[in-house]
């Protein structure tokens, strides 16, 4: 079943340049994208700083309108169902945004419980399940400005799924993390999906994509240039160089970032 589908998006943004007399220039941070998530599985986007990914999470989660194409989130229209969409998803943005600090881990899943109208009793109740799950019941009283980058990151994804959301979209989820630290949040986001919460995430980490992800897609320039599991981004880099040895998804991403048309 398909959880996303989007079809031809396109998303500008107008850049104003320093100088009064200098006219706005167009950026089109995402040209012409059409992609479809299933239900339940991790999905990844990938590509360069700037390629577009954070827009086109962005527009899934309804925090920016399409400039054109269309997108929808379980059946609904991101521009016009954001209501209804927001209800149904979560998403984390990496670092520490999106937390209060002088408050507790518990309270923090507490009051964005909350935000869900979801009933006290049973949100004290998901607040300690959640905490179990990542890993943070010894210090679910601490105050979050008390937690390491790797504590915050595990609360954030604790956040993001206190709605029991039905896509959890994470914008480089293991971003300045440690090993272990990393090791730990993708045991957590493989349980979440486990659990049946599908998964949208960007990451600059391609031994990342290649553990985690069912299906991805690689843009450039806010187009795409590869898509499918990893084994087949593997063979459309083996097709666009047959004489390289393109070995992993590193060598294909490579291979196709700079055979790209659009890459400069
Ligand atoms: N609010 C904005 N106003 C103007 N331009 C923007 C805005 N947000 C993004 N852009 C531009 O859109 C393009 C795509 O940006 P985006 O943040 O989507 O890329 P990204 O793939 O997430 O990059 P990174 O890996 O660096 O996070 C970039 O050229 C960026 O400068």
């Amino acid at each position: 079943m398909v959880m996303i589908t989007v079809d031809h998006l396109q998303r500008d943004f107008r850049q104003q340049p320093h100088g009064w007399h200098r006219r706005p220039t167009v950026v089109h941070a995402v040209r012409d994208l059409s992609f479809q998530v299933q239900t339940g599985e991790i999905f990844g986007l990938l590509g360069q700083n700037g390629a577009g990914k954070t827009t086109t999470i962005k527009t899934l989660t309804t925090l920016l309108l399409p400039t054109a194409g269309r997108a929808t989130v379980a059946g609904l229209d991101v521009a016009q169902d954001f209501k209804a969409i927001r209800r149904q998803i979560n998403f984390i943005f990496g670092g520490e945004l999106g937390l209060y600090r002088r408050l507790s881990a518990r309270d923090n899943l507490i009051y964005f419980g909350s935000l869900y109208k979801l009933p006290p009793a049973a949100l004290a109740q998901r607040a300690d399940a959640l905490l179990a799950q990542v890993g943070l019941s010894a210090e679910a009283d601490h105050l979050v400005e008390t937690f390491s980058k790797g504590m915050t990151q595990k609360l954030q994804i604790a956040r993001g799924l206190v709605n029991t959301p039905k896509v959890l979209f994470m914008d480089e989820p293991t971003i300045g993390l440690d090993a272990i630290s990393v090791q730990n949040l993708h045991q957590i986001i493989l349980q979440a999906k486990k659990n049946g919460t599908t998964i949208v995430l960007t990451t600059h980490y391609l031994h990342e994509a290649e553990l985690l992800c069912d299906h991805l897609i690689v843009i450039d320039h806010g187009q795409k240039v590869a898509s499918g599991t990893v084994a087949d981004v593997i063979a459309q880099g083996q097709e666009m160089a047959p004489k390289a040895h393109i070995a992993s998804l590193e060598d294909a991403y490579i291979t196709l970032i700079e055979g790209s048309a659009s890459h400069a």
